[in-house]
């Protein structure tokens, strides 16, 4: 075997985050307003913060009825606005979970869509939840979002400023182990996965915790989950909860409670990427002259938009 060499770490500069768990309601103003309230409180708690992120679908209900009446344009929409000049106003990074998108340039289809803002209120990703959730589990849940939605057709990855570059996906995107390689693998060299999703309370318990801590040790790198609080009261479909930011070995390193509507804050430490690949180097272990390389430059279809 050949020794690794001791890599820069491709996190260059601890980065601290906040996560906001809410109930998203029937009312677009005011899940808004409670956006506009808690990035508010974020950044007051925790003045030096870096980034804050939300969970899927937090302006609307997620249903499959009410997608397409929810939906709005990128850029011009409400909520992009909205979140744009947030990010401005407080100087932070913001992971703007997911809306509803409708696209009249692909012929009004809907997608479920994350936004990633700078600190200068410019959208510097885009990404279209890749993997649609369609399952049916008896006794459990049915759901199926190809009802309303299309599927986007690309991986996403970006830079986070000076903090190096990240991996985006929602939800069920998290179930496939390729976006997170893809991301976390040369040329791209991601530090973290950002998945804002909302899972339920049949395949929450099963897999929410598990899928996090894969991704973060297949890659060795931070894996961070931001869900809706559950809503027993309002009804409709039952988030999991339990938003979660896993480090590189696999630890859970903060974690919010299931029905609290909560801000939870973990700093992603620039040090722990090296330290868990030096100990442990599957990193730099892969046999692609067995199983191939699927990443590869201008193998996988990546964007940051
Ligand atoms: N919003 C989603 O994609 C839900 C995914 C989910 O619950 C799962 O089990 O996967």
């Amino acid at each position: 075997m050949t020794v690794p060499p001791v890599l820069k770490s491709p996190l260059s500069k601890s980065l601290k985050i906040a996560l906001i768990q809410l109930k998203a309601g029937a009312d677009k103003a005011a899940n808004l307003t409670k956006v506009t309230k808690f990035v508010e409180e974020a950044v007051t708690k925790s003045p030096t913060l870096d980034l804050v992120m939300l969970p899927e679908c937090f302006n609307s209900p997620y249903a499959v009825s009410e997608f397409r009446n929810y939906a709005e344009l990128i850029p011009t929409g409400e909520t992009t606005t909205l979140l744009s000049s947030l990010a401005k106003k407080h100087g932070i990074f913001i992971v703007g979970g997911s809306i509803p998108e409708i696209a009249p340039e692909e012929g009004n289809k809907i997608f479920n869509t994350s936004l990633t803002f700078s600190p200068e209120g410019e959208i510097i990703a885009k990404h279209r939840k890749v993997h649609l959730f369609d399952i049916d589990i008896p006794n459990g849940i049915t759901f199926q979002e190809s009802l309303t939605l299309t599927g986007g057709d690309k991986a996403t990855v970006f830079k986070l400023g000076e903090f190096g570059n990240v991996g985006l996906g929602i939800c069920y995107d998290i179930r496939f182990p390729e976006l997170a390689s893809i991301a976390s693998r040369s040329p791209y060299s991601s530090f973290a996965m950002f998945y804002p999703g909302a899972f339920n309370t049949t395949t929450g318990p099963m897999h929410w915790h598990l899928l996090a801590r894969a991704r973060a040790v297949d890659n060795e790198m931070y894996v961070v989950l931001c869900s809706p609080a559950r809503d027993v009261e309002g009804g409709g479909y039952q988030a999991y909860g339990h938003s979660l930011v896993v480090d590189p070995s696999g630890k859970v390193i903060a974690e919010a409670g299931e029905e609290e509507e909560e801000i939870i804050y973990a700093e992603l430490d620039k040090d722990a990427i090296p330290k868990v690949r030096d100990g442990i180097p599957v990193h730099y272990q892969r046999r692609f002259d067995v199983y191939g390389d699927f990443v590869g430059e201008g193998k996988a279809k990546v964007s940051d938009k």
